[in-house]
């Protein structure tokens, strides 16, 4: 019998929480009298940059936030950069800040990130919020390893004891996503480019975490009967019309679909999380600054 897993509708899903922060947000401006800000600084004319900045300035004006942007040329200097991160780390109205990432080739993405305030770091790619993850403190995480561990949590319930692998080893995705299914008492392996024989070590996994940058890498036969599948992989490649292009995935979708519980489409899947749990973050750190306790489920 062959059996289709379902598609996880991580569109809906991002929704959802946009309009419980949005209720979050309502409460904070009824008890502090400001909105939460949030600072986005996009350097450069990427175009898959731009429309991301844009539509995180939307999003957090529809979720009844403040939205400051700032746009800087790709020939802005490290220490300009550096200079405008100190001024939003003092600005009361701000409590996050991002800088939208790949920066370009002259400045030092690690020295821009050690800048920021950790407590308005709503990327959660500071050192200070990585260790704290990783010892299992309270911690801003970055967003689109938290937004999966929800998807997951909200297909399979209970983690613990369930085996997963996350191929894919950057500091944005894969190391804190290890961190946040080994925090819900899975046994983690963290797979990559060198690891020997992948197809066998992804087909022990309950869950699979797909977040290695390489179009349609896994194979639908790699994977467990039965297990879930998250992929983080946002790969454009050419589409069947001349000239036009399409996103795929790290995991071949169409194949796998009859081997899973359930799988994240791509495009529609961890994707839209990633801005919803941006906003969520932006909450929870003005409420930190306040003082007060964030939203309950949040
Ligand atoms: N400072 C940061 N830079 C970057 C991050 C980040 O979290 N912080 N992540 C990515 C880009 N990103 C948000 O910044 C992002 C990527 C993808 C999506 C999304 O909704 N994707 C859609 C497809 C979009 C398309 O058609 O091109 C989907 O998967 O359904 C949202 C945000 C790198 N930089």
């Amino acid at each position: 019998m062959t059996s289709v897993g379902k598609l996880i509708d991580g569109k809906a899903f991002a929704a959802g929480l946009r309009v419980e922060v949005a209720q979050g947000v309502a409460t904070f401006v009824a008890s502090q009298g400001r909105k939460p800000g949030l600072a986005v600084v996009l350097v450069g004319e990427d175009a898959a940059s731009a429309v991301y900045v844009r539509n995180k300035g939307k999003m957090t004006v529809a979720a009844g936030m403040e939205s400051f942007e700032f746009r800087r040329p790709a020939t802005i200097s490290e220490d300009e950069l550096l200079e405008l991160i100190e001024e939003l780390n003092g600005d009361d109205r701000v409590d996050g800040i991002l800088v939208q990432l790949p920066l370009p080739k002259h400045i030092d993405e690690q020295a821009v990130i050690a800048k920021i305030d950790p407590a308005k770091d709503v990327d959660g790619f500071h050192v200070v919020n990585s260790g704290r993850l990783a010892v299992g403190l309270p911690a801003l995480v970055p967003c689109t390893p938290l937004g999966c561990l929800m998807l997951l949590k909200d297909e399979l319930g209970d983690l613990s004891g369930l085996e997963a692998v996350v191929v894919g080893r950057s500091n944005i995705v894969g190391k804190p996503m290890a961190a946040l299914l080994l925090g819900e008492s899975c046994t983690v392996t963290i797979a990559h480019s060198r690891t020997r024989d992948l197809a066998s070590v992804v087909h022990r996994a309950d869950i699979v975490v797909a977040a290695v940058g390489r179009p349609e890498m896994i194979k639908g036969d790699w994977i467990k009967p039965g297990a879930t599948v998250i992929d983080v992989g946002i790969n454009r490649v050419p589409g069947d019309e001349e000239g036009s292009t399409r996103i795929v995935g790290d995991v071949a979708t169409a194949e796998a679909i009859p081997h899973v519980r359930a799988i994240t489409p791509v495009p529609g899947g961890v994707g839209p999380m990633t801005i919803a749990v941006l906003l969520r973050n932006t909450l929870v750190a003005a409420c930190a600054r306040a003082g007060i306790a964030a939203p309950v489920g949040l």
